[in-house]
């Protein structure tokens, strides 16, 4: 099936007549489609969003929510297909395909309940005749460039927000995952949105991209996907004047006390490190064991780990899916086989050699130690189902090695301990803390954001959100 872009509330071919085949990462089975866009077709949305923008920030918050309530109705009728086209496309299980799209329509839930909300404050002025208030108002049409690895989560994430506090949107979805942002917009569509409030883009982001972050009607950018790829949007959206917003790489530590429940503990590091093929900014990459339990942990943490079923990701048994693309195989190969030259492969290693997953873009969870601080294992995100294991004399070392990383995304201890899970709250450099759960997750209510070289500007999520979407305005008002 051939699926178009989303311009001024029509479907729309693109300018170019060009488009994309959406493969499987499973099989290489065509799943459909998608335009192969250009400049010409993000002017075009941009301007829609331009026009749209003066009615929509004049709705209600309600009215706006209606909008998001009815999508939200529409979604939840097809979860089960949404979720697995998900899967489909981008290679996580069927379960995580449709609780990812179970999670879109919270966030969408949500923000439709946060119009309810208050946006400003009542502060005393210095005057006794001064109303003296806050308010916010809406930054303009925005532009969402979202990745692939949550391909229904992320885009619902910034869309929802964006909308609800009055701003219009073109987005551009990634360009190997193009199916789940489809379904969203045409579940806005059908619950009548109304034209060039939200608009959609497909195509490559090394072609259409830079037309997103330059255009003028655009005011704000916001972007999930690789530090090299976000550095460059931050720039060129500064120079343009622009609002900007930027969810990067992680390299995530789990620590791991002698104290620690450890089969417990072995469960948090595989689910951190391989669900979703290792694939989430949020994975757990670095896994730190104090030395009492750091044999015995290792041991299991092996065991378990060549258990796992890797697999069609369709199949109920299955924990490990293919890597999304060609490329993000290669990367993670690229990764493995340096790792195999300056650490000590424990388990995986390679691609797995049942014949039936010969045409999908598999590998094996992975496991190395005596992984040496400047290895690049140790300090490049792999954005796979690879931990690199690392044993600590005590909680200091510990503290020392998980900060040792120029990102800080998520971080998380496992630990009885309650006087050392709140030091590592408070020594740990990552805008995510977990204690005795694994450092991958998001609920839709709080903020999600890291620090150093992770994230740029304001949180997304929660309440948090308004802060991007939105701007203070600062309002006196007197009597004649
Ligand atoms: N923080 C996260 O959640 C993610 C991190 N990554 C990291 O990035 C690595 C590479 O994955 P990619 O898909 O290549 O990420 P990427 O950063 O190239 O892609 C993310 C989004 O940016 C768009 N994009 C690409 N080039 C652009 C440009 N010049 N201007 C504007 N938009 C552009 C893409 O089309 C996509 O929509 C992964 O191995 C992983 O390490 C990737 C996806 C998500
Ligand atoms: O951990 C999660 O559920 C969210 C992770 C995420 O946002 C990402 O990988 O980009």
């Amino acid at each position: 099936m051939r699926y178009l872009n989303y311009i001024n509330g029509q479907w729309k071919e693109p300018v170019s007549g060009d488009y994309k085949l959406n493969l499987s990462p499973h099989n290489q089975e065509v799943l459909g489609e998608f335009p192969s866009s250009s400049a010409e077709d993000v002017q075009e949305a941009a301007a829609a969003a331009k026009k749209a923008f003066s009615s929509w920030k004049k709705l209600s918050f309600q009215q706006r929510a209606s909008y998001l309530i009815k999508a939200a109705a529409i979604l939840n009728e097809k979860v089960e297909e949404v979720g697995r086209d998900l899967s489909l496309e981008e290679g996580k299980t069927l379960a995580e395909g449709i609780g990812e799209t179970r999670r879109a329509i919270s966030i969408l839930e949500y923000y439709a309940a946060e119009a309810r909300q208050p946006i400003g404050e009542v502060i005393p002025s210095v005057n006794a005749e001064t109303f003296l208030y806050t308010t916010r108002v809406p930054v303009g049409p925005v532009g969402l460039i979202t990745p692939w690895n949550f391909p229904i989560a992320i885009p619902m994430w910034k869309m929802a927000p964006a909308l609800i506090y009055g701003n219009t949107v073109v987005i551009k979805p990634a360009d190997i995952t193009p199916k789940c942002v489809y379904h969203i917009i045409s579940a806005l569509d059908e619950a009548g949105l109304p034209a060039g409030v939200v608009n959609c883009v497909f195509g490559r982001g090394s072609v259409i991209g830079t037309a997103l972050v330059e255009n003028p009607h655009i005011k704000a950018i916001s972007f999930t996907g690789s530090n090299q790829v976000g550095h460059q949007i931050q720039n060129q959206a500064v120079a343009s004047g622009k609002k900007v917003q930027l969810e990067m790489g992680g390299k995530n530590p789990l620590v791991v006390l002698a104290d620690a429940d450890l089969e417990k503990a072995v469960d948090i590091a595989i689910s951190g490190a391989f669900r979703s093929t290792g694939q989430k900014c949020t994975a757990t990459s670095r896994v730190i064991v104090e030395e009492g339990i750091y044999e015995v942990f290792r041991d299991r943490l092996v065991e378990r780990t060549k258990q796992l079923k890797v697999g069609n990701p369709l199949d109920a048994d299955t924990f490990i899916g293919p890597a999304v693309s060609q490329s993000q195989l290669d990367g993670v190969l690229e990764l493995i086989e340096a790792g195999k030259a300056e650490a000590t492969l424990l388990c995986g290693g390679e691609r797995p050699t049942d014949p039936s997953l010969a045409n999908g873009f598999y590998v094996l969870p992975t496991v190395f130690e005596n992984v040496s601080r400047d290895a690049r294992i140790a300090r490049e995100e792999i954005f796979g189902p690879v931990i690199a294991l690392f044993k600590a004399k005590n909680y200091d070392e510990a503290i020392e090695l998980a900060n040792d990383t120029e990102f800080g995304l998520s971080a998380a201890i496992c630990t009885n301990n309650l006087t050392l899970a709140e030091r590592f709250v408070e020594d740990i450099e990552a805008g995510i803390v977990h204690v005795n759960s694994e450092t991958a997750g998001a609920e839709p209510q709080v903020p999600f954001g890291g620090c150093k070289n992770s994230s740029t500007g304001s949180r997304e999520q929660g309440k948090t959100a308004i802060e991007f979407y939105t701007q203070v305005k600062t309002v006196y008002k007197d009597r004649l």
